[in-house]
């Protein structure tokens, strides 16, 4: 194998109105299990606080968000403030820019502690983050699918996220598509999604 392969960027996932792009696994094997390691013992997780059909909802799914600078989170009831880079997040933020050869200010990290915990359809459209910029969804722990679906046709485009995988989303993409991460009674073991962003200066 070419040591530059790793580098080409795949092709677009969507057959029109985005850019979706799975790089598949990005890192070594051993490298996979460190990161997955050191989020779990040094993010402090925290249950996500959201209102769904205007009651507030305590999610099963933790999450933690950091940043640049400590810019505010508004998609949940309480407004979180970004937390400063640590180490690892260094690393993956550093990793994925070089992939994806887009910047970053921030990082939304989720983690589903089995297959049970998912996320319900939406766009990440908050009028804080860059219009068409890119976001990064880096995937560590158990392998899960992740499906887009086109708001007008329907059209469903499915795929599975490995252990140390890179997903790139980009252009108008959220204008046109919505992405969920179904439930699934087949996976028992935890899953921790980051999804590095473009926040408005
Ligand atoms: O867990 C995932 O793969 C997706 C997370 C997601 O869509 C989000 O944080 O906006
Ligand atoms: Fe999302």
């Amino acid at each position: 194998m070419d040591l530059f392969d790793q580098f080409t960027p795949p092709g677009n996932l969507l057959p029109c109105d985005g850019d979706v792009r799975y790089y598949g696994v990005v890192m070594g094997h051993g490298q996979t299990d460190d990161f997955f390691r050191r989020l779990l013992e040094e993010i402090p997780w925290a249950h996500d606080e959201l209102v769904m059909f205007g009651r507030p909802v305590v999610t099963r799914r933790k999450v933690a968000w950091y940043g640049d600078r400590p810019f505010a989170y508004t998609y949940s009831r309480a407004t979180k403030q970004a937390l400063p880079w640590v180490p690892v997040l260094a690393e993956l933020k550093a990793l994925v820019e070089q992939c994806s050869g887009e910047p970053y200010n921030s990082c939304l990290l989720n983690l589903y502690h089995s297959g049970e915990e998912a996320m319900g359809w939406h766009s990440d459209d908050e009028p804080e983050l860059k219009k068409h910029g890119a976001i990064a969804s880096v995937s560590l722990g158990a392998p899960r699918r992740f499906v887009f679906r086109h708001k007008q046709s329907k059209d469903q485009i499915k795929l599975m996220l490995e252990h140390g995988s890179l997903l790139v989303m980009s252009g108008a993409t959220q204008a046109f598509w919505q992405h969920s991460l179904p439930a699934t009674k087949t996976v028992q073991s935890p899953r921790i999604n980051l999804t590095f962003r473009a926040m408005v200066a």
